[in-house]
């Protein structure tokens, strides 16, 4: 059977996930789940309250996002594009497991990297969310950036222009693609 992909889109709040998971995942033609929208009322709650989450309140939603994506590709489809902060590396370790318990399955983070500054600027031009400027440092805060023993992360800078990091994310998608 070929493999099949779950693409998680990772990064602190404001680098991206959504527009570039929303471009990828027309390029690549598979569906797309926006973490987001599997938090919790009480999460949002919170973030909108400016109170950073903690590991308790990620982790049944981790667990979820893992179980929507499972299901998309056992629905078959040929992959599926997943947008999740996953700032820390046990956060990413619960996606993980969806390729131990299916060796068909691939897992592969685009870490969507950006300086404070950057992600400042984006989320204060953004209207309407929840999540707000000054959320932005507890994110960078809980950020563990992987390094190169997490051999399945894809880093793409998002500091350049939307069609420049477009780009850069699926070069990396198809390259990945190609020695997956
Ligand atoms: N490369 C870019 N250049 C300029 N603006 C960008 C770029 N990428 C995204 N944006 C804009 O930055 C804002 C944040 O992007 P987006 O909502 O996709 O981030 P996010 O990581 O999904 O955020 P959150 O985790 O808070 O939901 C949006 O207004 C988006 O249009
Ligand atoms: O783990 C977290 O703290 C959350 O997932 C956040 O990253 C938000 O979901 C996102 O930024 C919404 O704007």
């Amino acid at each position: 059977m070929l493999s099949r992909h779950i693409w998680i889109i990772t990064g602190p709040a404001g680098c991206g996930k959504s527009t570039i998971a929303d471009y990828l995942s027309r390029c690549l033609q598979v569906p797309y789940v926006e973490g987001d929208e599997y938090h919790p009322a009480q999460n949002v709650k919170k973030m909108a309250e400016g109170i950073p989450l903690t590991d308790a309140d990620r982790w049944d939603w981790l667990v979820l996002l893992r179980q929507k994506a499972v299901e998309k590709l056992a629905a078959g489809c040929d992959g599926v594009v997943l947008t999740c902060s996953a700032l820390k590396r046990k956060y990413r370790d619960v996606i993980r497991i969806a390729a131990y318990n299916d060796h068909d399955v691939i897992v592969r983070f685009v870490y969507l990297r950006a300086n404070e500054k950057v992600l400042l600027e984006r989320v204060r031009a953004r209207k309407g969310h929840y999540m707000k400027d000054s959320m932005v440092k507890s994110q960078i805060n809980s950020l563990e950036e992987p390094d190169e023993s997490e051999i399945d992360v894809l880093s793409v800078d998002v500091s350049g222009s939307l069609s420049s990091v477009q780009g850069a994310a699926l070069a990396k998608v198809e390259e990945s693609l190609g020695e997956d």
